[in-house]
C-alpha cells in the first residue's frame, strides 16, 4: 500500500439544473487530471456537481439511484486505476432526493457512500432533500478515511467520531459561497488540527443566481498546515501528501490518549 499519495481536486463550475453540461464538464476535468506526467492516486469533486442547487426541480433531474454517476465513475476509476471520491450528487430514491457521495477504489468498486446528514437551512435544503443518517467511511490504500459534505464541517462531533473510528483522511466536497471564506478556512483547519488528520476539501466556483462560490479548495495536513489552496478560478488542484505524518503528529501530541470523554463527551460519541 502506498503512503505517499498525489491528490487531484476538481474545482469546477456547475450549471444549475443542467446535468448534461455538468457531466460533460466533469469528464473534461477528469481527463485533465489524468493527463499529467505524474498521475493522481485520488480524485475528488465538489458537492451536488450533477445538478447544482436547482432545488425546485431536483426530483426530476436527480440521478435515479445514482446509476448514471456510478456507471461513469466506476469505469473511469478502473480505466485509470485511481481512487475517486465522487463529490456528491443529487440522488433520486423512491422516498426522495439525497445529497450523496459515492467513492470508488482503483478497480472501480464502490468503496463507500455517504448522504449528507446536516441539511443547510439557509439554502432551503431541508425543504427539498432527505437527510442521511449514518457517517461515511471508506478505506484508501488500506487506511481509514471519512466523508463529510459542506455544512457538516460545522459539526465537530462528526469529524471526531470518524477520527475515533480510525480515519486519517477526511474528504469534504462542498458548495460553500461568499462571504464565508473565513469560516471555510477556519473550520477546515480546526477539523485537521483537533483530529490530527488530512482534510481534503473540494469546493465549486462560479455563480448560481445571486450566489457566488469562491473555490479555495484546500488540502490541510494533520498539523493544520495548508499543503495546497486554489484561488477562485476553475482548476484542477494537485497536492502531494504522506499519510505517515498522521502517526508522527499523533505520537508527538497524543490527543487521542489524553481525551477524558467520561467528563465531557456525549455518551453516544
Ligand atoms: O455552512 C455554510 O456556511 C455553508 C454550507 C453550505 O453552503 C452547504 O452545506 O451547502
Amino acid at each position: 500500500m502506498k503512503t505517499e499519495l498525489r491528490l487531484a481536486l476538481l474545482q469546477m463550475n456547475i450549471e444549475a439544473g443542467n446535468p448534461e453540461a455538468n457531466f460533460g464538464k466533469l469528464k473534461e476535468m477528469l481527463e485533465e487530471a489524468v493527463s499529467q506526467d505524474v498521475k493522481p492516486d485520488v480524485i475528488v469533486f465538489p458537492e451536488m456537481w450533477n445538478t447544482g442547487y436547482a432545488l425546485t426541480e431536483i426530483k426530476t433531474i436527480a440521478d435515479r439511484e445514482g446509476e448514471r454517476t456510478k456507471a461513469m465513475l466506476s469505469a473511469f476509476a478502473k480505466a485509470h486505476h485511481v481512487h475517486i471520491i465522487g463529490g456528491s450528487i443529487a440522488e433520486g430514491k423512491a422516498e426522495g432526493v439525497y445529497n450523496t457521495i459515492y467513492a470508488f477504489d482503483r478497480d472501480g468498486n464502490v468503496a463507500g457512500n455517504y448522504s449528507k446528514i446536516h441539511l443547510f437551512r439557509l439554502m432551503d435544503e431541508e425543504k427539498y432533500l432527505m437527510a442521511g443518517d449514518k457517517p461515511g467511511t471508506l478505506t484508501v490504500e488500506g487506511e481509514q478515511a471519512g466523508m463529510m459534505i459542506c455544512y457538516d464541517i460545522r459539526f465537530p462531533e462528526l469529524a471526531r467520531k470518524l477520527a475515533l473510528q480510525g480515519a486519517k483522511l477526511l474528504f469534504v466536497p462542498a458548495e460553500w459561497p461568499h462571504p464565508r471564506l473565513h469560516h471555510w478556512r477556519t473550520l477546515l483547519t480546526a477539523r485537521a488540527i483537533e483530529n490530527q488528520m488530512f482534510v481534503i476539501a473540494c469546493n465549486r466556483m462560479g455563480k448560481s443566481g445571486d450566489t457566488s462560490f469562491f473555490g479555495h479548495s484546500m488540502v490541510l495536513d494533520p498539523w493544520g498546515e495548508t499543503i495546497a489552496e486554489a484561488g477562485e478560478e476553475e482548476t484542477v488542484l494537485f497536492a502531494d501528501i504522506d499519510l505517515s505524518l498522521v502517526d508522527t503528529v499523533r505520537n508527538k501530541i497524543p490527543v487521542f490518549e489524553d481525551r477524558r470523554p467520561s467528563i465531557y463527551a456525549d455518551p453516544i460519541i
